[in-house]
């Protein structure tokens, strides 16, 4: 059994190649929009050379990623492709086989996910015409979160958009289920009933986890809403989109480029998207965007904890979590009136554990959607290949 996992984020596209289960091939395409680059993770020093895409969208880089690994002859025998799909509206949660009738439902959702869902299924559809012998599956980033209950779900809108699927679905929930995993491996049962987790990565959001699943997230209907991102401005004032269409003259493209485009990080410095340029970068509007972030993310946290009334355990994962140890430190400072005691030099040194052994604990869980998603396909390819 041979199985590619294809994870599309805004600026990726990871991919893993697992042979009988086990990772044979780890890699990530970055930059995607501007200068696609190739990394290998597994193994590390595979050349990439010879890495080249015409375009620089997602469906360019994926036909370019399957000349390379054919090339190589990595996809020989491959059994099943599962695909990270991130919005599963009401309709799908466990994980469905890709086929022109689950695509067209699919697509449906486009709206409501324009830098991811459409990505995804571009790309699938290319697979399907490309190894149309191969099955495909997709896994949804919202499934995690049907265990939320509807009060932490429901909109105070009129009951009839509520009945209609206008809800907060969230997302990164393959990362989620996956850090769910981990922490059950490391800590068992003790890890306590308060755990908030932070995916801070291009998308950022925050998950409140109770005995492992999910209770409340930050982000919603969309993956717009809740923290500041690389270029998502995250919760807004509705006001300021009405503001916009009717002071200012602005459709729903140009709004939807300015809120999914346009802003977060990226709106706020005018530099750059990626939390490592503004760290290097001493410039005040730099400096302006990471505090506004900081800000937001710890009124957020603020706001999880006391949903839950208290603070366990605090877990940082995705790129920003991973490998900001200044984003740690701040947000750690910020919130020690919950008991957070931050060993600053086992931050600084991105160990797994960061507390002083009093108060909430705290982590650095490396998140591993791939592996999520070659775990939450099997069944279904198992059953589509026997
Ligand atoms: N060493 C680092 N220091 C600070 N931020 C980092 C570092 N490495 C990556 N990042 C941040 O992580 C983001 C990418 O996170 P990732 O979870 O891989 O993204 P995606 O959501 O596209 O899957 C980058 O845009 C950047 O802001
Ligand atoms: C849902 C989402 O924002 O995903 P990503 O962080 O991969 O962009
Ligand atoms: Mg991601």
């Amino acid at each position: 059994m041979s199985l590619l996992v294809l994870n599309g984020g805004s600026s990726t596209l990871k991919f893993a190649l697992y042979r009988q289960q086990r990772e044979h091939l780890r890699g990530r395409i970055e930059r995607i929009g501007s200068q696609p680059q190739l990394v290998m993770v597994q193994p590390s020093d595979l050349a990439t050379d010879d890495f080249h895409s015409e375009g620089s969208d997602h469906a360019a880089v994926s036909v370019a990623l399957h000349d390379w690994l054919e090339a190589k002859d990595e996809l020989d025998g491959l059994s099943g492709i599962a695909h990270r799909v991130v919005h599963g509206g009401r309709d799908f949660a466990d994980p469905v086989r890709l086929d022109e009738s689950t695509l067209g439902r699919l697509e449906a959702l486009v709206p409501l996910a324009p830098l991811h869902q459409p990505q995804a299924l571009a790309i699938a559809r290319h697979l399907l015409s490309r190894y149309s012998d191969v099955p495909q599956v997709a896994c949804f980033d919202t499934a995690f979160h049907r265990t939320q209950p509807w009060v932490n779900q429901w909109f105070a809108l009129p009951r009839a958009l509520t009945e209609e699927g206008i809800l907060r679905y969230g997302f990164h929930g393959l990362s989620y289920a996956y850090i769910a995993r981990r922490l059950r491996e490391l800590l068992g049962d003790t890890v306590g009933d308060r755990v908030i987790v932070a995916h801070l990565g291009q998308g950022c959001s925050l998950c409140a986890l109770h005995n492992g699943k999910s209770q409340a997230t930050s982000m919603g209907f969309t993956a717009l809403d809740g923290l500041m991102m690389g270029r998502r401005c995250g919760s807004l004032d509705p006001g300021v989109i009405l503001y916009l269409m009717q002071y200012k003259g602005l459709d729903a493209p140009a709004i939807e480029h300015l809120l999914y485009h346009d802003s977060g990080l990226y709106g706020v410095s005018g530099i750059s998207d990626d939390m490592r340029d503004l760290e290097a970068r001493d410039h005040p509007h730099a400096r302006q965007a990471i505090a506004l972030f900081i800000q937001r993310l710890v009124r957020e946290i603020g706001a999880l904890a006391a949903l839950n009334g208290g603070l366990d355990a605090l877990v940082f994962t995705a790129g920003i979590g991973e490998n900001s140890y200044q984003i740690r430190e701040a947000v750690c400072r910020r919130l020690d009136w919950l008991g957070l005691q931050l060993d600053e030099s086992a931050n600084r040194r991105h160990a797994q554990r960061l507390d002083r052994g009093t108060g909430p604990s705290i982590w650095v869980i490396p998140t591993d959607e791939e592996a999520e998603i070659a775990i939450a396909s099997q069944a279904l390819l198992n059953d589509i290949l026997n």
